[in-house]
């Protein structure tokens, strides 16, 4: 079997459970470890950006022998977390957005948003449910999944929060140019997995991926250009970023395993009392920690064009 899929089908076993002691852990590194070290990011112009420690702060790591890999160990703040959490529920899933929940259940949908529908009282069973088969959700140029493209014509203008992080993290690994062009936010649940795959319907394949998890701790594998090669494996806590760039950028990476972790050993945890620094119940992120007590959100940034490249003609 090739490798990528052994190690693959390891980590999704549940009995018995694999041994986890080489997955790389972000959070334990010393200087002499043998795989990774720590990486000096590239000076920003700006030192503090909404939601994040101070830039000078951010712990960054390269792998030894993987050019083009960089993992930033979570360089949000609670706060910064929530936010970007909130945006994942409750504004990525809205038209014009596109969600695998439009082909099936567009007529329950309509222009409604699902995190409302699910929270409200009033909702059907089905209507509450439909958060939970929320899968995707992409942003920008939107990936098409049948034929494997971008188009010119599938595009809404891409988020401009989600653009300045991206570029602010692209910045600090090097490439000051990055544009935020397309994004795919995944959803995953405790027995959701993603399998081994390449991301390659971009036309710039050198620009970063960025990777950015919250919620339940993913296992992730990263291999090399073909399926033979044997992958690495490493935890995406909540607030982690993972950067696939360069020679790395089309390495076969997949996530076989979403573990769960007490929500009270969450970053974004607010404690249990109903009203929080003052806030009324309804303001308290409780309904979202819930939805991510047995889930896991990844915005996945791309930059799809080349610098200075326009859509091929014959793709729109
Ligand atoms: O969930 C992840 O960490 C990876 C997602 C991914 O590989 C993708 O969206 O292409
Ligand atoms: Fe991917």
């Amino acid at each position: 079997m090739e490798k990528f899929k052994e190690s693959f089908k390891l980590y999704k076993r549940k009995k018995p459970p694999p041994d986890y002691s080489n997955v790389i852990d972000f959070t334990k590194i010393d200087a002499e470890d043998r795989q990774v070290c720590s990486l000096i990011l590239e000076k920003q112009s700006c030192d503090v950006l909404d939601g994040m420690i101070p830039f000078t702060s951010w712990k960054a790591y390269q792998h030894r022998k993987i050019p083009g890999f960089y993992f930033i160990s979570n360089p949000f703040t609670p706060d910064g977390q929530r936010k970007w959490i909130k945006r994942c529920l409750n504004d990525f899933p809205l038209k014009p957005n596109i969600t695998n929940l439009d082909v099936n259940y567009s007529d329950l949908i309509r222009e409604r948003n699902v995190w409302s529908m699910h929270l409200d009282a009033d909702s059907t069973d089905e209507e509450k449910q439909l958060l939970h088969k929320l899968r995707w959700s992409t942003l920008g140029y939107h990936h098409n999944w049948d034929t494997k493209k971008y188009t010119a014509d599938r595009y809404t203008p891409f988020p401009d929060d989600l653009s300045c992080l991206s570029r602010c993290i692209a910045h600090g690994i090097g490439f000051p140019h990055f544009k935020a062009e397309a994004a795919i936010v995944n959803y995953y649940h405790l027995d959701s997995t993603l399998s081994g795959h390449t991301d390659h319907s971009e036309f710039d394949h050198i620009s970063p991926l960025i990777s950015i998890s919250f919620g339940q701790t993913a296992v992730f594998l990263l291999g090399g250009l073909t399926k033979d090669i044997d992958p690495i494996a490493l935890y995406l806590h909540s607030g982690d970023i993972c950067i696939m760039s360069g020679e790395c950028r089309l390495a076969y990476h997949a996530v076989p395993k979403i573990l769960r972790t007490p929500t009270s050993e969450l970053p974004y945890h607010e404690g249990d009392d109903d009203t929080v620094n003052g806030r009324k119940v309804e303001d308290t992120f409780e309904p979202f920690e819930s939805y991510l007590q047995s889930s896991r959100i990844n915005m996945n940034v791309r930059q799809v064009l080349c610098d200075g490249q326009e859509f091929p003609k014959d793709e729109s």
